[in-house]
């Protein structure tokens, strides 16, 4: 006798299906009917229940994709590269602390575009229109030097080993601790992109000008919750705000702080053209250490953005809100659960994509 098509779907998404020889699943008729059992067909439909099957199969595969990032992925082919990193970044921040916040923004503006892929990190040419002058990005983004600088590091050790969209995930994390915030495991094994979309990030990064239900909604599209998006809102406790995103929230909105707007506006004319540029504190007090702050301000009508002051304003992320002003170590572990879902947003994995030699240009 054949020995039956077996097919058996382990832990962690890999599919393991074993079979007697391919002649079974093909020709003889115990394993025909078997397969028709498991795909609830009867034996004179055995066509169409091999094409559910193979459905079956492609689904399970789809969804498997992401299930290849590991924390280990690295682990032999290049053990040395996630401490280069750590390292590469302690000393960028250490330099500069406000260049942990730059490039903990670099990952989320990467991942909400086609996925965590590096796509953000190509620059313009002739024939590829970049990422970097889309609206939330242009005049914006900064730290790629480093995020070079911590590639070519990584390239030394282990030459086309180690994606650039893995060393924006890593630096991101490193960034994070290195300001006093939570450490997690981040999860590796992405390939690069050889392309990158204008249009995705004008349209997939919510503007500061939005309201809850747009915040939720473009979060949503990522496959994140709303939770996820007021945990992972928190990074809002470092780095800075260039006038132009504040101006309309500091004048017109009338949820926010008295002395507040009125010390902004000393440092952001009214007037638009002027001072588009000038800078100030997403946490106005520690906006280089990451803990909850942010939510903190919040509450005391000291949002800078007006997407900021969104979370608490009456609506139903208030409780949210005042549950991470009460405890920081709830705010860590959300963010830290947020941090690793926007991490699993679509990867290139398998043979998908590659493993750029420079972060700025497909090879
Ligand atoms: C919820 C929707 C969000 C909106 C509307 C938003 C918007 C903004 C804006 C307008 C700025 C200032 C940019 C400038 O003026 O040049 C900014 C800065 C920043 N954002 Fe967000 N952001 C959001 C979510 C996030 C998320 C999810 C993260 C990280 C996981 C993040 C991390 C940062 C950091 C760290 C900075 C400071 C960057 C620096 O100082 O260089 N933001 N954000
Ligand atoms: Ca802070």
């Amino acid at each position: 006798m054949y020995a039956p098509a077996k097919l058996a779907v382990a832990q962690g998404n890999t599919l393991t299906l074993s079979l007697g020889s391919s002649r079974d699943i093909f020709f003889h008729p115990q394993t025909h009917s078997s397969i028709s059992a498991m795909a609830g067909a009867s034996a004179s439909e055995n066509g169409s229940a091999l094409c559910v099957l193979m459905l079956v199969i492609m689904v399970l595969c789809a969804g498997g994709a992401s299930a290849q990032l590991s924390t280990g992925f690295y682990s032999s082919s290049c053990p040395g590269a996630l401490g280069a990193v750590k390292s590469a970044v302690q000393s960028a921040v250490a330099k500069e602390p406000r260049m942990g916040a730059s490039i903990l923004r670099l990952f989320f503006h990467d991942c909400f575009v086609q996925g965590c892929d590096g796509s953000l990190l190509l620059d313009d040419t002739s024939s590829l229109q970049g990422e970097k002058t889309a609206k939330p990005n242009n005049g914006s983004v900064r730290g790629f030097e480093v995020i070079d600088a911590v590639k070519a590091v990584v390239e030394k050790l282990c030459p086309g080993v180690v994606s650039c969209a893995d060393v924006l995930a890593v630096a991101a994390r490193d960034s994070v601790v290195a300001l006093g915030g939570p450490s997690w495991g981040v999860k590796v094994g992405r390939r690069d992109s050889t392309t990158a979309s204008f249009s995705g990030a004008n349209n997939n990064i919510p503007p500061p000008t939005s309201g809850l239900a747009n915040l939720t909604a473009l979060f949503a599209a990522q496959g994140l919750s709303q939770k996820d998006m007021v945990a992972l809102s928190g990074s809002h406790t470092i780095g800075q705000a260039r006038c132009t995103n504040f101006r309309a929230h500091i004048y017109n909105d009338t949820n926010i702080d008295k002395g507040f707007s009125t010390t902004l506006q000393a440092g952001c004319p009214l007037t638009s053209g002027s001072g588009d540029n000038n800078l100030a504190p997403l946490d106005l007090q520690t906006p280089t250490t990451f803990e909850n702050n942010y939510y903190k301000n919040l509450i005391g009508k000291k949002g800078l953005l007006h997407s900021d002051q969104e979370l608490f304003n009456g609506g139903a992320t208030d409780p949210q809100v005042q549950s991470y002003v009460r405890s920081q170590s709830t705010f860590f572990a959300d963010f830290v659960a947020g941090m690793i879902k926007m991490g699993d947003i679509s990867p290139l994995t398998g043979n998908n994509g590659e493993i750029r030699k420079n972060c700025r240009k497909t090879n």
